[in-house]
């Protein structure tokens, strides 16, 4: 796992599939780290070489003092690029991931081949929620806000049936580092990208839960209908779709990524 330098913070990233295969970048949602893409890492490594990455205030990665703007967000991605030598990947990212999918399809167009944006918005309409997230955590760590982050993560009957997954993601979100978790909610409290959508002249996947309270699918459908050409699928899950729905969503994306 390579540490790469974006102006100055260290950022835990990790490549892993083929040599010589199309470059797949996968982006987390907030509160997650590289591993919750490990239930599609066997199918994508067959096809990809995968890059992933701990933006910046989690994980492995520097937590450097908040707030971060979505254009710094985009630019570590750039210097992980850059560092790589990597010219152009495809790009995956879920709801954090899907926004940096955004700026950097629109900000940085010759970087990106196809852009998958999952389970996420371009901007949210009560900012409050942020910054009401932020005095919770502030005051209480994660724990303070770990049961209702969890509950929109992932359906009640998820839950019930795969205990253990959600355990995992529960630890994964408690492991965050609180300043870097405060910092991307931050940037989440102010973040309005609407305007970038029609600029963008990428082929988009939109991937929508059914069930997604956070980033509901009247958001992604604005999306969608906002990008040119883009498309949309629809799985049966709420946040976190990749882990409530891996096959699904690892057969979208390889089918979006491979089709002619
Ligand atoms: O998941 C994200 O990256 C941002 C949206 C969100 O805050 C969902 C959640 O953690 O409840």
């Amino acid at each position: 796992m390579p540490l790469i330098d974006a102006d100055g913070c260290l950022l835990n990233v990790s490549v892993e599939g083929r040599d010589g295969a199309p470059t797949l970048m996968l982006s987390n949602s907030l509160g997650c780290t590289t591993e919750m893409w490990k239930p599609q890492m066997l199918a994508l490594t067959n096809l990809f070489r995968v890059v992933r990455y701990d933006r910046r205030g989690h994980g492995k990665s520097q937590v450097p003092p908040g707030p971060y703007t979505m254009e710094r967000l985009g630019r570590d991605v750039l210097a992980i690029l850059d560092g790589l030598n990597i010219a152009k990947t495809h790009w995956c990212g879920l709801s954090m991931g899907g926004m940096e999918g955004q700026w950097l399809a629109a900000h940085a167009p010759e970087r990106l081949d196809r852009v998958i944006l999952a389970n996420t918005t371009c901007y949210y309409p009560d900012p409050t929620n942020f910054q009401n997230r932020i005095k919770l955590v502030r005051d209480g760590g994660l724990q303070a806000i770990a049961d209702t982050v969890i509950a929109a993560w992932l359906t009640a009957e998820f839950r019930e049936r795969e205990p253990q997954a959600t355990e995992r993601l529960r630890a994964m979100l408690l492991a965050t580092p609180v300043e870097g978790y405060m910092a991307c909610c931050e940037t989440l409290s102010t973040l309005d990208q609407r305007e970038l959508l029609p600029q963008i002249a990428k082929p988009t996947l939109v991937i929508v839960g059914r069930h997604d309270q956070s980033t509901p699918v009247a958001a992604g459908e604005f999306i969608r209908s906002r990008i040119p050409g883009a498309s949309m699928t629809l799985l049966d899950a709420a946040h976190i779709s990749n882990i409530e729905q891996p096959h699904a969503f690892t057969d979208a994306v390889i089918g979006f990524l491979t089709q002619r």
